[in-house]
């Protein structure tokens, strides 16, 4: 009997050796990987971040997804047309020129949820000359009084553009468009050779229970908090609790957690874009107890960032803040290589038993 080993076993034996040296591989790329967490309130910008890394450094869009995106635009406008009918009726205010009641009727009662792809010329005929409504402006105007997205005036404005037969979703009707993160989603993304696991959650309070499935094993976390939302209200309370306050709040609880202990923790001040131009007409002393002067945008962003500061205090390490406009597709990728440069080096210093014990 021959003791040369059939083809078979060869075979097998081959078989086995490619597994061990793709779990050895898996193993590397785990260990090599940094998982970093976004975390925030709802609507602060975790998943627009999410989106330019995957514009920067993921594949593509396919045009399936293109075709998605173009549906959730269509949405995204009935549903800021919606919102701003109810705001006229609830502040009263008067339109310039009455809508048809039984259009009016008919826009409310769209089911978004199962939208045409294509925009109906009724409703864009409706849509446009709500939009162009003085009285309708007015009520824009005084949208820190209800709860309407950022990007509704965006996809307003872009109606004879949206509206057209050959319309694809461009690069930037993608970062602006808005649906709510429901649970936890992951990401891998290499970038410029270091694996991220990014990890994108749900920021209303409803879904801020099931975060804790995505707390072990964090390196990093990125905590997004929009800077514009100081004399905001939260949309998903009865009371009228403040928005940035809900979200210093939620700081304060995160930092504590034994979880990120030795993780580096970076603040985005999201949404600078919106907050610059709205501090020189709303003043921050009507929301906190801010004494600097008036529409100063610098004393201002100042005393927003010294209250995350003071919160994070107690780790004794200067906070790493960026004041950031997460729809800027280039500023956010610069802004990601000096994130991770202080990933980075938080993580050695942590290996070499340094700071964040
Ligand atoms: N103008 C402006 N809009 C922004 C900015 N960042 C995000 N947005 C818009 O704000 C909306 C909400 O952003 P999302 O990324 O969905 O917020 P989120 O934190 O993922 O919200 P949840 O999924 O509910 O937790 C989207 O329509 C974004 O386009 C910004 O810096 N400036
Ligand atoms: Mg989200």
């Amino acid at each position: 009997m021959s003791c040369l080993p059939t083809p078979e076993a060869r075979h097998a034996k081959e078989v086995n050796q490619q597994i061990q040296r793709d779990l050895k591989k898996h193993k590397k790329d785990l260990k090599n990987t940094k998982k970093l967490l976004l975390l925030g309130t709802g609507e602060s910008g975790k998943t627009t971040f999410i989106k330019q890394m995957r514009i920067l450094h993921g594949k593509p869009y396919s045009q399936a997804e293109l075709d998605n995106f173009r549906t959730l635009v269509y949405r995204n406008i009935y549903i800021a047309v919606q919102i701003l009918i109810d705001a006229m009726d609830r502040l009263s205010i008067q339109y310039e020129e009455a809508p048809v009641e039984a259009e009016t009727n008919r826009i409310l009662e769209i089911d978004y949820e199962n939208l045409p792809d294509q925009l109906p010329p009724a409703d864009y005929s409706y849509i446009n000359k709500f939009w162009k409504d003085k009285g309708v402006k007015q009520c824009f105007e005084k949208r820190n009084k209800f709860q309407i997205s950022d990007s509704a005036e965006y996809f307003l404005d872009a109606l004879d553009r949206v509206k057209e037969d050959d319309y694809n979703p461009t690069r930037e009707d993608i970062v602006r468009v808005r649906l709510k993160t429901v649970g936890v989603h992951e990401y891998n993304f290499n970038i410029h050779g270091q694996n991220f696991l990014m990890v994108d959650v749900g920021g209303q309070r409803g879904e801020r229970r099931k975060w804790i499935s995505s707390f072990e094993n964090v390196q990093s976390v990125i905590f997004l908090t929009a800077i514009s939302e100081y004399d905001q209200v939260l949309a998903e309370t009865e009371e009228d609790d403040n928005r940035l306050l809900e979200s210093l709040q939620l700081f304060e609880t995160i930092i504590r957690y034994p979880w990120f202990k030795n993780a580096a923790i970076v603040v985005f001040f999201n949404k600078f874009d919106l907050f610059e131009k709205k501090i020189l007409t709303s003043n921050l002393e009507e929301y906190f107890p801010y004494e600097g002067p008036r529409a100063d945008v610098e004393e201002a962003k100042n005393y927003i960032e010294q209250m995350f500061s003071e919160v994070y205090g107690g780790r004794g390490e200067k906070l790493s803040t960026h004041f950031t406009c997460a729809t800027d597709t280039d500023a956010m990728g610069k802004i990601f290589e000096a994130v991770k440069s202080y990933i980075l080096s938080q993580n050695i210093k942590e290996i070499a038993g340094g700071n964040f014990s």
